[in-house]
């Protein structure tokens, strides 16, 4: 059995003023799954969702909610019968109500049915016996939460959320995340959010789409994206990167760290080596007698300390290449704090680094 779609996109674009900015973006979304749309401010991923709840009207594509046209070929369902539920950073409960009343805002029916489905979300967002208070009794955390058993409380088919997190607290936000992406989960609907912010992608998504300029330029678990990303972009987009550059001959590459394999690029096109701070591999110079690599070390290249810095959970150290001068950053886990002037040698993981073309991909 195929898994239900309860979300489908199909070639949408909107443009502002003759300028694209959302450029025909596909995606789907299981039930049960949480699609993070990841990209950095500006790219279009607010469009994009507000399209999808039916605030924005896009200038084609198709848009399908649990398999039924809601926008495309001539149907347009206004917002309210599209079945997502909403979730913005700026959430608004209404003030006047109680935290029963608002969650139960959007419910219609019987109204011990009501009472069952809000006393039971409250209860699942631990917010059992807050039913009575006012939203300006509560916390931010708490009045997240209550948004989220708002939204929720209708049985939406897509729940939409944007930026839903940002408001909070920074101590606050990973739990508040971790308890929201369980309730989610409970309660099996079809969730698309909107970040920027990749830690909070890797945190909540089964998928990642990562948006670039109006498109969608990759999309996968976020093992995938974070290991075989489709360009130097997606690559520093989630982390630091250090570039190594070469030029590719008979598909290898020559560097100070040795012979890269770089099949597919054409005989004297630029090449780009991309690695990431925590698979560079350091060794010491043991006076002058240098460094003692295992074969999957490749050939080490010497630099010398220019600083270091502890995080907390890692240390940075930012070295000055012999070969050419440019700088490496390589990260430790814990505590590694060389001085500054001393020589070190630098080793990748040939089993960890990229390999992107100069062409603009
Ligand atoms: N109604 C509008 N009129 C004109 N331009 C708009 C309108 N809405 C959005 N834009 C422009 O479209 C682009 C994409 O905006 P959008 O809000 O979708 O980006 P975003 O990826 O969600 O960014 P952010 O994370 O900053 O919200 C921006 O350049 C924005 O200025």
């Amino acid at each position: 059995m195929p898994e239900t779609l309860r979300l489908e996109v199909t070639g949408l674009r909107r443009s502002f003023g003759g300028a694209p900015v959302v450029d025909d973006v596909s995606l789907a979304v299981a039930a049960g799954q949480v699609t993070c749309l990841l990209g950095p401010s500006g790219c279009g991923k607010s469009t994009t969702l507000r399209m999808i709840a039916g605030v924005e009207r896009p200038d084609s594509g198709a848009i399908r909610i649990d398999g039924r046209a809601v926008f495309g070929a001539g149907v347009e369902v206004p917002p309210e019968g599209r079945s997502v539920g909403l979730m913005f950073q700026d959430f608004a409960l209404f003030p006047h109500l109680t935290v029963a009343q608002n969650v139960a805002f959007g419910l219609t029916g019987e109204k011990a049915a009501k009472v069952r489905r809000v006393g039971d979300l409250l209860e699942r967002v631990n917010l059992a016996g807050y039913g009575d208070k006012h939203p300006h009794e509560l916390s931010g955390g708490e009045q997240q939460r209550v948004a989220l058993a708002r939204a929720l409380a209708p049985r939406p088919r897509v729940m939409l959320m944007d930026e839903p997190f940002s408001g909070l607290d920074n101590r606050l936000r990973d739990g508040i995340r971790d308890a929201t992406l369980e309730v989610l989960k409970e309660e099996g609907t079809a969730v698309l959010l909107v970040t920027h912010e990749p830690d909070e992608a890797m945190r909540m998504a089964d998928e990642i789409a990562l948006m670039r300029g109006g498109r969608i330029v990759q999309r996968g678990a976020p093992y995938n994206i974070y290991n075989a990303p489709v360009d130097k972009a997606a690559a520093a987009f989630f982390s630091d990167i250090n570039v190594i550059r070469g030029v590719s001959r008979g598909a290898l590459t020559d560097t100070p760290f040795g012979a890269f394999l770089t099949p597919g690029h054409a005989d004297g096109a630029a090449v780009e080596i991309v690695i990431r701070p925590q698979h560079l591999k350091i060794d010491f110079d043991r006076g002058g007698r240098g460094p003692n690599p295992t074969v999957a070390d490749g050939t080490p290249a010497r630099g010398v300390v220019q600083r270091a810095r502890y995080l907390g959970r890692e240390s940075l150290v930012d070295f000055r290449m012999d070969h050419d001068g440019s700088v490496l950053t390589a990260s430790v886990p814990g505590v590694f704090l060389p001085k500054a002037g001393t020589a070190l040698w630098l080793m990748i993981r040939r089993d960890r680094c990229f390999v992107f073309g100069t062409g603009g991909r």
